[in-house]
């Protein structure tokens, strides 16, 4: 209830400071605005898609203007630098290695530090309390992740993290920032909150912080429908000459679309946010924050999507197929859908011709071209076997995964001891290592476990990475057969 008021002050604070949601007829916001949401926007909860985020208050179209934020009101360097003090020290030469963005890091700290004293203490008061970015894996985490390259990125994350920090120290302590902003899971939220939160703007390449439109949850770019249906065409805003205003908008307009979902606008001096398709009231708004593949999503924003249609798969190539292809690493992947990426396909196929015809097939390969039945067939064989490999390879299957979530989802849901205790013995001894990993002590009042465990985000549990792999791989391999059957039945018809 109190954090209910605290936000609802925060809506009005937003308000007061030219936040609307509203932007297009500011005659319908009261000189006295009780909240900047209530037009388009409302602030509401999704447990499956991001926890709380923005809900439509009424249908909304394609294209349509549905948040602006005035650029005063972005925290961003240049604004948390107009603290002298801070100023100074900040461009102390001393100080000069140090990147922009661990000067925003220590500027967001330096700023947390003034509590009531800040001008942005009613927006820094609703920053989530810690996040699930990569750079906060504890080591059972990490190994949880059971995939190399995830282990491997995860391990870059902390010790990069650990650098800047320590890095970064000798700044902290001579801002004399109170002891609990100079710790290391200090350092680790202030870089989350930065990494997950801040939008781009076009002059400071660390981003900026946007009160009320960093309230927006992902969806995946490419997910929303190509319906064109009902789309309202816009003047491009960057667009305008000087002195025009959103109530200037006109609706259609053809060919004018606006092809991103957020950004600033010079002419307007504001964070601006469109309707990427169209939505229903109550229906939850989202914005595409770029194009993540699925570890890249736990490292920058600690979410991961269950169906991300720009997730990955690399799976291991034989060290030979590399010397006769010119495509980089990278564009040897497996999509989401189990379908080899256009230049792994093309690879494959010219590593399943025989080595004294490769030469003369090559120009087919590289232009896309099945080369013959049989060639197919091989490179799908090769892919469902690696794939396979992979999974056995992994210590658990993806029942045993399951099981651990949904024991550990029935932790945090219960209400009694003895049925903790029950859980426990019933789950192998996983759920009781995931749980001492993060601070339990078993022996200890299973109340308390409990009691602690009413925090822990399901987020973080199925960030546990093996919950995506192995369901991607399986994929693949169905696809994969699926696909030889095919090109079985074609040989044989
Ligand atoms: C810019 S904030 C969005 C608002 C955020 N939910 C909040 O309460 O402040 C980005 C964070 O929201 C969460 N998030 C956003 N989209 C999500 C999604 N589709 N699924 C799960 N979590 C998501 C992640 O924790 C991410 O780091």
């Amino acid at each position: 209830m109190m954090e209910q008021e605290g936000f609802e002050r925060f809506l009005k604070w937003a308000a007061n400071l030219g936040i609307s949601d509203c932007p297009t007829n500011r005659s319908l916001h009261p000189k006295n605005p009780t909240s900047c949401l209530g037009h388009s926007l409302t602030v509401s909860h999704f447990p499956d898609a991001g926890g709380r985020g923005l809900a439509a208050v009424r249908d909304i179209k394609k294209g349509e203007l549905v948040l602006r934020v005035p650029k005063s009101v972005l925290i961003t360097r240049d604004s948390l630098l107009k603290d002298e003090k801070l100023c100074s020290f900040v461009n102390n030469s001393t100080y000069s290695s140090l990147s922009p963005t661990q000067i925003l890091t220590v500027c967001l700290l330096y700023e947390m530090g003034k509590g009531k004293s800040s001008w942005w203490y009613p927006y820094m008061m609703h920053l989530p309390r810690s996040y699930d970015v990569l750079a906060s894996f504890s080591e059972f985490e990490m190994q949880a992740l059971q995939v190399d390259d995830a282990i491997w990125s995860a391990e870059k994350a902390v010790s990069k993290a650990k650098s800047e920090w320590k890095e970064a120290n000798s700044l902290m302590d001579a801002l004399k920032l109170k002891p609990q902003l100079l710790t290391f899971r200090a350092w680790i939220w202030a870089s989350a909150t930065i990494s997950s939160r801040a939008l781009h703007i076009p002059w400071d390449e660390t981003g900026c912080l946007c009160p009320v439109g960093d309230l927006f949850n992902y969806a995946a770019p490419g997910e929303e429908s190509n319906d064109l249906e009902n789309v309202v065409h816009l003047t491009n805003a960057s667009s305008l000459s000087n002195g025009e205003t959103a109530d200037d908008f006109t609706e259609d307009q053809p060919g004018s679309e606006r092809l991103t979902d957020g950004g600033f606008d010079e002419n307007m001096a504001a964070y601006c946010f469109y309707a990427r398709k169209n939505y229903k009231k109550g229906n939850q708004v989202l914005l595409g924050y770029g194009t993540y593949t699925n570890l890249e999503l736990l490292e920058h924003y600690g979410f991961l999507l269950n169906e991300n249609p720009n997730d990955k798969v690399f799976i291991p190539l034989e060290p030979s197929m590399y010397s006769f292809i010119s495509w980089p690493k990278v564009s040897l992947y497996i999509h989401q859908d189990g379908t080899p990426s256009f230049a792994l396909l093309s690879a494959l196929r010219i590593w399943a011709t025989p080595p004294n015809q490769r030469r003369s097939i090559s120009h087919l390969a590289y232009s896309g071209s099945q080369l013959s039945v049989d060639n197919e067939i091989s490179v799908l064989k090769w892919i469902s076997k690696n794939c396979a490999m992979i999974l056995s390879n992994l210590p658990t299957v993806i029942e045993d995964d399951n099981f651990l979530l949904s024991t550990i989802d029935k932790i945090k849901n219960s209400h009694n001891p003895m049925e903790l205790r029950k859980l426990l013995c019933t789950s192998g001894g996983e759920a009781r290592a995931f749980l001492e990993s993060r601070g339990n002590k078993m022996d200890q009042n299973p109340g308390l476990v409990l009691k602690r465990e009413k925090s822990l985000k399901m987020e973080r549990l199925k960030s546990l990475g093996r919950f995506y792999k192995p369901q991607i791989i399986s994929k693949i391999i169905s696809t994969v057969s699926s696909d030889v059957n095919e090109d079985v039945n074609c040989l044989s018809s």
